[in-house]
């Protein structure tokens, strides 16, 4: 077997404000092979974008290492793209340079550029909105450039960090599903940040559940149901009990932290 994509070992992240140290992170150990599609789950405040921005390389731990292909993280990386919520983009950017931007930087010859664009902007079913400007987007379309922006790096890496968050049910649906085709097609390795649990049964191969303060893994668990998934089967929702009953308890923790920071103020 090769070796694990990202290896986290022993992670710790601690946070200092006035008055008190945060651990946002302790002890995580994981290992994702490659081209697996993991979500981390937890209610706000349990340390899932800390955790991703670890392995994206924009705030290191504290303590502990994380590498991805057997290399240290210590910066961002071209083999780790990163698609944020709030999409990201140039604003004053066409769709087709936002999706060249990055190919730009590195320099490929023009023709090369154009090839990759098209095709992306075929896959992403955005070749007819080429020279549009992201304020005459959707949220949807917006993501959809986001994506191939990503894509467009080849990085065999993606992050998203609540990437369809700010989306309506149905465009989020569609994105979940083309999604899952661009990651069956191009073999990523998929981390995924959500607070949706419907949406990481829907998705993920495997799904890490994280605790509230501190935040460490409180459940790692295959998704063995065939794909697409119906969210109206009876093995989706019994996972969906298990896992509400998870998330709802480092809710209580958060509501309850919430409410002793209440009476100290
Ligand atoms: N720059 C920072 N300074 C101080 N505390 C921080 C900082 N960033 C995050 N935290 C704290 O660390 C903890 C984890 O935050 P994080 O944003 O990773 O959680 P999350 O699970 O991604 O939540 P959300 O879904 O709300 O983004 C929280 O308690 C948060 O308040």
């Amino acid at each position: 077997m090769s070796a694990p994509h990202i290896v986290v070992t022993d992670v710790n992240k601690v946070f200092s404000t006035p008055g008190r140290d945060v651990v946002a992170l302790k002890d995580i150990n994981l290992e994702i092979p490659r081209g697996q599609f993991v979500c981390l789950l937890g209610p706000s405040g349990c340390g899932k974008s800390t955790l991703l921005n670890a392995i994206a390389g924009f705030a290191l731990p504290s303590s502990g290492m994380i590498t991805a292909d057997g290399q240290l993280v210590t910066a961002p990386g071209p083999e780790r793209g990163m698609v944020f919520q709030e999409y990201a983009l140039f604003p004053w950017m066409t769709v087709e340079d936002n999706v060249a931007f990055g190919l730009e930087i590195k320099g490929q010859p023009k023709a090369q550029i154009r090839a990759t664009v098209d095709k992306l902007l075929k896959m992403l079913s955005l070749a007819d909105f080429r020279n549009r400007y992201p304020k005459d987007l959707s949220g949807g379309m917006r993501q959809r450039v986001a994506i191939a922006r990503v894509l467009a790096l080849d990085s065999p890496i993606m992050l998203m960090d609540e990437p369809f968050g700010a989306l309506d049910a149905l465009t989020r649906r569609n994105l979940q599903d083309e999604l899952l085709r661009l990651w069956a097609e191009l073999k990523k390795t998929i981390i995924f940040v959500t607070h949706s649990i419907e949406e990481a049964i829907y998705l993920a191969d495997r799904i890490v559940v994280m605790t509230y303060r501190p935040g460490t893994i409180k459940r790692d668990l295959l998704v063995d149901l065939p794909r697409l998934r119906d969210p109206a089967a009876a093995e989706f929702n019994a996972l969906k009990r298990e896992l509400g009953q998870l998330v709802m308890e480092e809710q209580q923790r958060h509501h309850n932290d919430e409410l002793r920071m209440a009476a100290v103020d």
